[in-house]
């Protein structure tokens, strides 16, 4: 059995962050482990509150997963301060963590800061070039770049700023673009765009978490990194397309879709 840890933001509604990733790994047959780095209080109109777990206690868990069992992979979701961000570095460094996905949650679709501003520059400097591959969403990417992008050749453009300063490949996720859901894959100056029929729906709570934490669970599975996102990006497409329609905003994914 192969073991995928995520590291992320709980919510309590359970469309997005520990329990989306949660959710997406059972779908994908690989042993599926949390740690927690804030509780949220959220669903599918907004975010409430968030509750820090504070980054000893964050530690304290790293420890206890990867002396007892260790992960295949590793995807990183919601991590709003810098002490929290240090604490996972200099645990992924001591433990030799390996396929780290990181998902650079910064503001929620509903609008919420989900990082302090001080902790972006330890996302950018520690975080980030520890990642194998590292997923930011359109406005994330228009942060980490500096500009901002409306269209594929901008997608383009950005991949390669945000690429010349880690070491690892960027996914930059099309999903805020109107037209089309294509994501673009950018690994040492190599370009691949991966395709997405965009499905109609408003019910997109939790895309982001559920895209990380399904190519974590393709990496652990033994797929390559271009495998990993095609297949990643086959499972939302099918999770978006035959979707429930929970809540009374966006409402969440449908992980039991391919059943
Ligand atoms: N309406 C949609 N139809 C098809 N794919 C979508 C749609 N919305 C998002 N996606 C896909 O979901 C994944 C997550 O993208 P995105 O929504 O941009 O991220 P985030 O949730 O971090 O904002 C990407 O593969 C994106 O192309
Ligand atoms: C706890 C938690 N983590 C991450 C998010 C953001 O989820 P994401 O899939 O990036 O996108 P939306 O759900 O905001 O559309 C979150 N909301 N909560």
């Amino acid at each position: 059995m192969k073991k995928v840890l995520t590291i992320a933001g709980s919510d309590c509604s359970g469309g997005a962050g520990i329990q989306a990733d949660l959710k997406t790994m059972m779908a994908h047959g690989v042993y599926g482990m949390s740690v927690i780095t804030a509780l949220t209080a959220q669903n599918t109109t907004g975010v409430y509150g968030v509750l820090d777990a504070g980054g000893d206690f964050v530690g304290k868990q790293m420890d206890c997963v990867f002396t007892d069992i260790f992960p295949d992979s590793i995807k990183i979701g919601m991590v709003s301060n810098s002490d929290t961000i240090k604490v996972i570095a200099g645990k992924l460094k001591e433990y030799g963590g390996r396929n780290i996905v990181i998902d650079p949650v910064m503001v929620s679709t509903s609008g919420c800061a989900l990082m302090s501003p001080e902790a972006m520059d330890a996302l950018i400097g520690i975080l980030l070039p520890m990642g194998d591959v590292i997923t930011p969403n359109i406005p994330e990417a228009q942060k980490l770049c500096g500009f901002s992008i409306k269209s594929r050749d901008d997608m383009t453009r950005a991949a390669q700023v945000i690429g010349s300063n880690i070491a690892g490949s960027v996914l930059i996720k099309g999903g805020h673009l109107t037209e089309t859901a294509d994501d673009l894959l950018y690994t040492q100056g190599e370009i691949r765009w991966f395709k997405g029929e965009r499905v109609a729906t408003e019910n997109t709570h939790g895309t982001g978490c559920t895209l990380s934490s399904a190519i974590a669970s393709n990496l652990a599975l033994g797929y390559s990194l271009a495998d990993s996102v095609a297949r990643a990006k086959d499972y939302i497409t099918g999770a978006l397309r035959d979707g429930m329609n929970i809540g009374q905003g966006n409402g969440p994914l449908n992980h039991g879709w391919n059943r």
